[in-house]
């Protein structure tokens, strides 16, 4: 059986000729050992109903573009595991971001900028186990594609081929030009980000809202139409007012994704923890939360610390038994031996 690994080394257009394969036979009937294939490495990580129930084709950037053409809002979310992978692609959503948020929230350092592409990588092979149908996008790390056009390709090639993304991300404007030309010259999707750059924390002076001025606000126009120029599919723009992100979503061809950018950007992406109310070291004004992670689930490791302390847990429910004659027999054999 091919893996999922195996499957995805391949380019993402043969991800998305394989679904089409795979729907065009089972609609006439016929099935291909190709299509067993596929079906099975969709399905290999685990077998559950629901798995098979929330089961959609893979996310390509033509149907991207189709709903970007029709208004209809993209969504995306960050994932830096397995588990939070499949949540992600369980729930629908069109595009999973591994973002190098990772390095704050699910390691505990004090900026992005303290996780190399090694350890990206390692990350976003974990999320694609469990992104199936989702387009998966990996941020490249600070550090991994500054120096030169040939070294983010190099940092790229990595990404997709051992952490299985099937684009990257990298921050930046104009100055970037002739890297994402390159990449994407050579048939790799890039994803621009530009406004709040968190990489570019300690020159931008912490964490804080861009294009706040007509003058930077046309800045960050700017540098938008350079990075589309040079052919990113699709840009996040982080922390902007709400009419600056508006008036650059009209002046470009390509979607924008925002976060903290107002609802008037083509999609909108959230750090996956962030929402869940998994992390609370702090609480952007773009942040709203859907879930109570941290207080529920500490809520139930108390429940099972206290149930373990007082003898409740484990109950006869969670607990193996052995028949009454073969413990007998046990209880002789362990005095006949002297034990
Ligand atoms: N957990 C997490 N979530 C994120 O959204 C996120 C990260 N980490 N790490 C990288 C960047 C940093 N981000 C942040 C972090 C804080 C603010 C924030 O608190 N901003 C202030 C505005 C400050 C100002 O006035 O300029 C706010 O009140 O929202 C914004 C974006 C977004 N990214
Ligand atoms: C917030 C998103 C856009 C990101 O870059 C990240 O999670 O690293
Ligand atoms: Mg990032």
């Amino acid at each position: 059986m091919l893996s999922r690994s195996a499957f995805l080394h391949g380019h993402s257009a043969v991800r998305a000729a394989t679904a089409r394969t795979a729907s065009q036979l089972s609609t006439n009937g016929t099935r291909t050992s190709f299509q067993n294939i596929f079906v099975q490495s969709r399905n290999s990580h685990y077998n559950s109903k629901s798995d098979d129930v929330n089961a959609r084709p893979p996310v390509t950037i033509p149907q991207l573009r189709k709903l970007y053409k029709n208004k209809t809002p993209i969504s995306m979310i960050t994932a830096h595991d397995y588990i939070s992978g499949m949540l992600a692609d369980r729930a629908g959503v069109d595009m999973v971001l591994v973002g190098d948020s990772l390095a704050m929230v699910s390691m505990g350092h004090e900026s992005t900028s303290e996780i190399d592409l090694n350890d990206m990588v390692y990350h976003t092979r974990a999320v694609s186990r469990g992104v199936k149908s989702s387009f998966l996008i990996a941020d490249l790390p600070f550090g991994s594609y500054e120096t030169s056009p040939e070294q983010a390709f190099d940092s790229a090639v990595k990404m997709i081929k051992k952490g299985n993304a099937q684009a990257v991300k990298i921050e930046g404007g104009k100055e970037l030009y002739p890297t994402i030309k390159k990449l994407t010259d050579f048939g790799i999707p890039v994803v621009g980000h530009i406004g709040l750059t968190p990489q570019r924390q300690n020159a931008l002076g912490g964490f804080r809202v861009q294009g706040k001025t007509a003058k930077s606000a046309v800045e960050l126009l700017e540098n938008a139409l350079a990075i589309q120029e040079a052919g990113c599919f699709i840009m996040i723009i982080e922390a902007v007012p709400d009419k600056v992100g508006s008036l650059i979503t009209e002046k470009l061809s390509v979607p924008t994704i925002g976060i903290g950018a107002g609802p008037g950007t083509s999609g909108q992406v959230l750090v996956q923890l962030d929402m869940l109310g998994g992390f609370d070291a702090f609480v952007p004004k773009f942040l709203k939360r859907y879930s109570n992670y941290l207080e529920t689930n500490v809520n139930a490791i108390k429940t099972y610390s206290d149930e373990v302390k007082s003898h409740q847990f484990p109950s006869t429910e969670h607990t193996y038994s052995i028949t009454d004659d073969e413990f007998a027999k046990f209880q002789d054999l362990v005095a006949k031996k002297g034990y």
